[in-house]
């Protein structure tokens, strides 16, 4: 008969691990109690003198005695508790609750709340390819790249690099973090580039670009923040094309072959002038005659790809895109993504957000290998910070400034200005400065009634919208790049990352209810290390929350508080809550449960459900 399983010794090496002996050393098997009674009365009865037993059976009378009162009350507690009804325990958990709330301050109660509205934001699904969701497949290792940094940089110990990087006030936070490089001649980029840069005025890198461009060779995936106008693009598109130039080199592409990568914009106009950035740089590397000329294509709505035919017909290294044309030319297999290995998306927090997720999911699908993924924005909110963390590998986040804190190089002046005399006062605003000058709004009809009125007062205008057409836009933006107009007047979303050079004066006709869009938009000006200047009308339309955004805004910026922001008081302060910014949009007037931007965004969700029942979509 086989012996009892607990008696048996598995015989096989122990592993270091896990114990296959079922005969553990301090395993005390239960005797029941009536057992040990008889067990401690036969102790009893060895004692040897009278007085000593009598003494030992009348501490084990009171031991006993002990033992079964402990055991009735233990059975009087458990019959109450099944007794008593389950409705009785929950009011009791709610009083119990309640009174540990009123002992919490206001502070504590708005934390919690937040953090109960940043949980849900955060269940969101992870910012992964529906493919590589589908197959629960995760990478753990960041890409590798045969990048390094000179070796008397390697050599530096990691407080040198920490001094480094506080000189220059950049946070860093991930494992690993390459180091910072000062001078863009220690960072093995091709002579021909240098120069190139050099004749642009390019010598040094700004901070985002001497953290962050290290860490994108270095095949990292990276968040990076930092103010508008402080060079973001160069930082994101010269790892894509110093990796194409690589890949090229080692076996050139042939038609049908690449991207290597892609850059994801939100609008048109920022992918055109990405393109354009990159085809001055990628240009620059080919008439040095050493490197090989490297294909790009730009991919927006608006324009026929057949002007881009020669492209397509030649081997593909970068592509410049916005997200719905991009997905439609991957749909029709104009080129494929199976060889792509980075992925950056400019302006990301506008592109996470809702309304352009599934496509960037969408778009993610179609990598048919793992890649470098890097997000860039002047505002980064702690929401989608979190959010974009957890789809990110082993991520580096470069930090310059505060995320959404504006920049210092800009004056910003705050005035109140009645509805009705806007348009006359716009005139007098217009004689501040010199040209060029960029006027925003956020109403389409106001742009053109803005422009309209201009152009009957003489001054030489063009305007840009959401409902302008493709050519309309192009037009505008090249008059005004060009020097041949003086004035942009343009709607916010047509604002977003769009360098200009030498903006003057931004004057934003209606202030936008995100503060965010705010920090854009006066961003415009104050580009690579010059100063500007950003006019702000508000009025009794203005809502008061957007007022206490701003009038933190330019206090944390140590810029001129004007008498009536002064006076608007925060609530928060009121009722002794935080002061935090909020963890959505990044305002410092508000906190999570009254944001905007939340507001807008949920407005939108449901916008697009109604669409989508309707047998819409978008
Ligand atoms: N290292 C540098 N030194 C001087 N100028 C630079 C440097 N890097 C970039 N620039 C110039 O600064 C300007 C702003 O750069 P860029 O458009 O990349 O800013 P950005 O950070 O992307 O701004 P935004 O957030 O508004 O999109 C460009 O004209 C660019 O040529």
């Amino acid at each position: 008969m086989e012996s009892s399983p607990k008696r048996r010794r598995i015989s096989r090496s122990p592993s270091p691990t896990y114990k296959f002996d079922d005969d553990d050393d301090d395993y005390v098997p239960y005797v029941p109690v009536a057992q040990r009674r008889e067990a401690k009365l036969a102790k009893l009865s060895s004692l040897s003198t009278v007085s000593d037993r009598t003494k030992a059976k009348k501490q084990l009378e009171e031991l006993l005695e002990r033992e079964d009162a402990e055991r009735e009350e233990e059975r009087q507690r458990e019959k109450t508790r099944k007794e008593r009804p389950l409705l009785m325990e929950a009011q009791e958990v709610h009083e119990r609750k309640a009174a540990e709330n009123a002992k919490k301050t206001e502070v504590e109660k708005e934390e919690e709340a937040d953090a109960e509205i940043l949980a849900a934001i955060a269940s969101r699904r992870k910012l992964a390819s529906d493919l590589e969701l589908a197959k629960g497949i995760s990478y753990t290792d960041s890409l590798k790249t045969s990048w390094q940094p000179p070796k008397y940089i390697r050599e530096r110990t990691d407080e040198q690099h920490r001094r480094l990087r506080e000189k220059y006030h950049i946070i860093v936070d991930g494992e690993d973090i390459p180091p910072p490089i000062e001078h863009f001649s220690d960072m093995k980029i091709p002579e021909s580039m240098l120069q190139f840069l050099k004749s642009k005025k390019i010598t040094t890198p700004t901070p985002i670009q001497l953290q962050g461009i290290p860490t994108a060779f270095a095949g990292r995936d990276m968040i990076g923040i930092a103010f508008t106008g402080s060079g973001k693009t160069l930082a994101f598109c010269l790892p894509l094309i110093m990796l194409a130039l690589e890949e090229e080199t080692k076996l050139p592409f042939v038609r049908g072959e690449g991207p290597v990568g892609v850059v994801l914009c939100p609008s048109r106009e920022l992918a055109t002038q990405t393109y354009e950035n990159v085809l001055a740089w990628t240009g620059a590397l080919a008439r040095d005659g050493k490197y090989p000329q490297l294909n790009t294509l730009l991919c927006i709505g608006g324009i026929s790809m057949g002007e881009q035919s020669h492209v397509l017909n030649k081997g593909l290294h970068i592509v410049v895109a916005t997200p719905g044309r991009l997905i439609d030319m991957l749909e029709k297999r104009k080129f494929t993504f199976n060889n792509s290995k980075f992925l950056c998306m400019d302006e990301a927090d506008r592109m996470i957000d809702l309304g352009f997720e599934d496509d960037v999911r969408n778009i993610m699908s179609f990598f048919k290998r793992q890649r470098q993924t890097l997000l860039f924005s002047a505002t980064m909110p702690r929401k989608i910070q979190d959010f974009a963390q957890q789809s990110l590998i082993k991520p580096v986040l470069v930090n310059v400034g505060r995320a959404g804190a504006a920049n210092l190089d800009v004056l910003q002046v705050v005035e109140y200005v009645k509805q009705e005399a806007k348009m006359v006062y716009l005139l007098e605003c217009l004689q501040k400065t010199a040209p060029p000058v960029i006027i925003f709004s956020e109403n389409k009809n106001e742009v053109d009634d803005i422009q309209e009125y201009l152009l009957l007062k003489g001054v030489e205008a063009v305007a840009i919208h959401g409902s302008k057409t493709q050519e309309e836009r192009q037009y505008a933006i090249k008059s005004f790049k060009s020097g041949a107009k003086d004035v942009m007047v343009a709607s916010g979303v047509a604002s977003k990352g769009l360098d200009f050079n030498d903006i003057q004066h931004v004057i934003i006709f209606s202030m936008p209810k995100e503060i965010e869009d705010y920090v854009h938009q006066i961003g415009r000006t104050g580009r690579s290390g010059k100063t500007g200047i950003a006019t702000t009308f508000v009025n009794m339309t203005t809502p008061e929350q957007t007022l206490l955004d701003l009038k933190y805004l330019l206090m944390e910026a140590g810029q001129k508080v004007p008498p009536f922001l002064r006076t608007i008081e925060d609530p928060r302060a009121a009722q002794g809550g935080s002061l935090k910014g909020c963890p959505v949009c990044g305002g410092l007037g508000h906190g999570i449960s009254n944001c905007p931007k939340l507001e807008d965004a949920q407005r939108r969700q449901m916008a697009s459900h109604r669409a989508a029942d309707d047998g819409g979509g978008y």
